[in-house]
């Protein structure tokens, strides 16, 4: 089975990989989490992907992580907070030399994992494609965007990125992925939390600069802290600029919230005050934001880390 994709998690994602990869020919197989879940995706017959308006079905072969079949490359597309208890579970199946990528959004997941399965080569990905479940196993592929991978250790580029070629999945190799998913993290910290506490659209928060202003002022320099000066220099600028862009988008955290689903607040803004605080910083602002958005989370009965 060398050479076989294993991709965990078929929601947006995850879904829009495997598809991709699938109709190129490349081999693959999609883990879900549960028998009950396996049963409701070969009732669907595959996995959709909706792409301008048409829908196709992909029979990608599934199987369940308790399956026996070595795995050399891995593809998590779960949410942050499932990330590490969900390779857990597949870790005795990990060939030695697996390679594992990681779509997950913010920092520390990308972090724990790589730093258990020392074994495994950790490739992060940040992504800025858009995709949403229409319903089960239904994905729309709603926005293009670009993924950067890349590999903190090891600045090699894997011979498999040709795959990703044949498969139409934008990338670009990147030798600093750490500058770019911390540059994200920045940018998600400064707009996501102050859209859902004000209950806007990103467009909205350009009435109010002035916390805007002392949030990117803090930001920076817990990215300088963290010794991500190229991310830092500029950020309010790139930020007001993004809102601008996305002036008539609800963030993701919004929708996640309005929706009841549960965010990746703990690997955002958790993040960015626990770097903070390692590094003796004072950001005041980023800790009441904090402190607020997790009572507006739990008022809503969603889990607040
Ligand atoms: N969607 C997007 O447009 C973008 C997403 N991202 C990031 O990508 C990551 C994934 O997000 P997204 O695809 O939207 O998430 P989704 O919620 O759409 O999909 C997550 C999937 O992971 C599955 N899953 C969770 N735990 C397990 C497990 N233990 N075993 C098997 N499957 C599991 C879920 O299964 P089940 O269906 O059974 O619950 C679900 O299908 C996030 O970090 C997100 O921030 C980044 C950029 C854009
Ligand atoms: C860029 C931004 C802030 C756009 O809303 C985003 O990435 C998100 O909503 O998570």
């Amino acid at each position: 089975m060398a050479g076989t994709w294993h991709v965990l998690g078929a929601g947006s994602l995850g879904g829009l990989w495997a598809t991709r990869l699938f109709r190129a020919g490349v081999p693959l197989r999609i883990i879900l989490r549960n028998p009950q879940r396996l049963a409701e995706y070969h009732a669907a017959g595959g996995l959709a992907l909706i792409e301008n308006g048409a829908s196709r079905v992909y029979p990608i072969l599934a199987e369940l992580p308790g399956a026996t079949t070595p795995i050399e490359r891995l593809l998590v597309a779960c949410k942050a907070y499932d990330a590490e208890a969900a390779v857990a579970e597949l870790a005795p199946r990990l060939a030695k030399q697996s390679e594992i990528l990681l779509l997950q959004n913010g920092l520390g997941s990308q972090q724990a994992i790589a730093a258990r399965w020392p074994e495994s080569r950790c490739i992060f990905v940040s992504s800025t494609e858009g995709a949403y479940r229409q319903a089960d196993f239904r994905v729309v592929h709603a926005g293009r965007g670009q993924n950067w991978l890349g590999d903190p250790v090891n600045h090699q580029a894997p011979p498999w990125l040709a795959e990703l070629d044949m498969a139409e999945i934008p990338y670009v190799w990147a030798d600093d992925i750490m500058a770019i998913l911390w540059r994200k993290l920045a940018i998600n910290c400064a707009i996501n939390p102050l859209s859902v506490l004000s209950d806007c659209r990103n467009g909205e928060l350009l009435n109010h600069p002035e916390p805007l202003h002392r949030l990117c002022n803090e930001l920076s320099e817990v990215l300088r802290a963290c010794g991500q000066r190229a991310a830092a220099d500029g950020l309010e600028a790139v930020v007001l600029r993004i809102i601008e862009a996305t002036a008539q988008n609800y963030s993701s955290m919004y929708q996640d919230v309005r929706s009841g689903r549960r965010t990746e607040v703990g690997f955002l803004l958790g993040q960015a005050c626990r770097a903070a605080r390692q590094h003796g910083l004072a950001t005041p602002e980023l800790n009441e934001l904090f402190e607020r958005l997790q009572t507006l989370l739990r008022c809503h009965g969603l889990p607040a880390d």
